[in-house]
């Protein structure tokens, strides 16, 4: 058929093909002219800045290898970021269509949202030389979370990856023109400082604006998540995102990769299916965790996997749909607190000396809404932590203080000032955590900063779900900064 050429590895683009007459300069056009509609600017930077900031594109600073370029990265004006260099080969000639990063650069220009990999800016030089500049992920991969931790993600955390992701792949849907990502796949969904799923790698990204383009680019994805019914351009839809998005939530759901040669079959899809249209649910859900509690979230999350991966793309459901579906069950399922942290922010050997630490600044002293009011720096501790109960007692703390995260072996005993109720062991694996109040579970110390110990609040309003402290409303009593302690899994 001469369209489909994929390698399982990696994504395949249309980057030869001749599709698009756009030239890098013309793009450099619309820059300027969205930049005056977006309150988000996107900068032009100069080459020998972004040289500069990834100490001349050093393998030190090499975060991954993609398909079509490298991925660097880089400090630029105070600020993490990723740097994606192509090369253009020195047989292209500019009217050849635009490489990945190019097309990276004009789809995510007239693009943006909290779920994706925003563009931050773009280089061009005289060169061959392309690079975009991207907000950096310092969590690595849904891929690399799903099969590489020592410590696979819990239900809560997973259903609210698949829906963060299913939410940035709606954004895409929804755009006026709306945009077709085309390499939905877990390697593509970045994991963020606070553990949020965003969207990235727009190289095979499509908008449905130009009909010569959209008719004449030849499919493109990457195998295992590739849907079947796209063998011409004319089958492009957004059911084609639809039905890689149900590949990686069976993924999500199974543990298993898209294709694993060390299964039979090896195609989670081929897997997957005939188990779900027999109602043995179970057996699809990842062996290394217990299964969600519930049946009917057992039962539904499969049931939407199979659904959005159906042979009839007419009959796959909408973006929309799925994150309508995603949202009730992510409801049912809440995150435990302190699971599936990648980076630990604050973590103390048994001489309370600080292994690894990150302060988090908190901007807002009442109330904070999200976790986008986290903002991680270094750290400086000022005290060990075995030193907490003075730092605790000099505070005067309150009833309601529940826990206080102590590091492996820490002996001290710390227990409700107020009514002497018998300390809990809410986690395990290393560090421990010690309830101060067994009736009221409100509040959390998440750590001292300098002397000084903070307590972040849990809203009251929020209830008993909301287990996530900063993900979720909390009120900041004390210090507006605080050491945030994680798991150090
Ligand atoms: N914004 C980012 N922040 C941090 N790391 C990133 C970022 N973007 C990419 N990376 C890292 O670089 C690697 C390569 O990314 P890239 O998007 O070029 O390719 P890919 O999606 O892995 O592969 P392909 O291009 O073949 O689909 C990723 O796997 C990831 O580890």
């Amino acid at each position: 058929m001469g369209y489909l050429s994929c390698n399982a590895e990696s994504a395949i683009s249309a980057a030869n093909s001749k599709t698009s007459p756009s030239t890098f300069s013309k793009k450099s056009h619309h820059y300027s002219e969205k930049e005056k509609e977006k309150p988000n600017k996107i900068q032009e930077f100069n080459y020998k800045d972004l040289q500069a900031a990834t100490n001349n594109f050093s393998d030190q600073k090499l975060l991954g290898r993609g398909s079509h370029g490298l991925v660097y990265k880089g400090v630029l004006q105070g600020r993490l970021v990723a740097i994606k260099k192509s090369s253009r080969t020195a047989q292209m000639s500019v009217t050849d269509s635009p490489n990945e990063v190019e097309n990276e650069i004009d789809i995510l220009s007239k693009l943006q949202g909290p779920r994706l990999v925003n563009l931050v800016g773009f280089s061009k030089n005289d060169s061959l030389d392309r690079l975009l500049v991207v907000e950096f992920m310092r969590n690595g991969t849904l891929y690399d979370v799903l099969h590489s931790s020592s410590r696979p993600p819990t239900w809560g955390r997973r259903i609210k990856l698949a829906l963060q992701t299913a939410k940035a792949i709606d954004t895409l849907h929804s755009s006026s023109p709306p945009v077709i990502h085309r390499d939905i796949k877990s390697a593509n969904v970045l994991i963020d400082r606070n553990f949020n799923a965003r969207l990235g790698d727009f190289g095979l990204a499509l908008r449905c604006v130009d009909d010569y383009r959209l008719r004449s680019t030849p499919p493109a994805g990457t195998m295992g998540y590739l849907d079947p019914c796209y063998v011409t351009p004319g089958n492009l839809s957004t059911k084609t995102d639809v039905f890689s998005f149900g590949i990686l939530l069976l993924e999500i759901i199974s543990g298993r990769k898209a294709i694993d040669m060390g299964h039979s079959p090896p195609s989670v899809v081929d897997w997957a299916i005939p188990l779900i249209r027999r109602g043995k649910f179970l057996a699809i859900y990842d062996p290394r965790i217990e299964p969600p509690k519930y049946p009917s979230v057992r039962k539904q999350l499969a049931v939407v996997a199979a659904k959005c991966v159906r042979s009839c793309k007419e009959r796959r459901p909408t973006m929309k749909e799925v994150v309508v579906c995603l949202s009730g069950l992510s409801r049912l399922v809440p995150i435990r607190p302190w699971n599936g942290l990648a980076n630990p922010c604050l973590m103390v050997d048994t001489m309370g000396r600080p292994v690894e630490s990150r302060r988090v600044q908190v901007n807002s002293k009442g109330k904070g809404s999200d976790d986008r009011n986290l903002d991680v720096g270094d750290a400086k501790l000022g005290l060990p932590l075995r030193n907490s109960r003075r730092v605790y007692s000099h505070l005067g703390f309150r009833s309601n203080l529940l826990d206080l995260m102590v590091g492996p072996d820490e002996e001290s005993e710390f227990r409700g000032e107020n009514d002497g109720v018998e300390p809990k062991l809410a986690y395990s694996s290393g560090f421990q955590s010690r309830s101060f109040n067994g009736r009221s579970n409100r509040s959390k110390v998440l750590g001292y900063s300098k002397g000084s110990v903070s307590c972040i609040k849990r809203n009251d309003s929020v209830g008993e779900n909301s287990n996530s402290l900063y993900r979720r409303d909390f009120k900041i009593s004390g210090s507006s900064t605080v050491s945030m302690v994680a798991d150090p899994s």
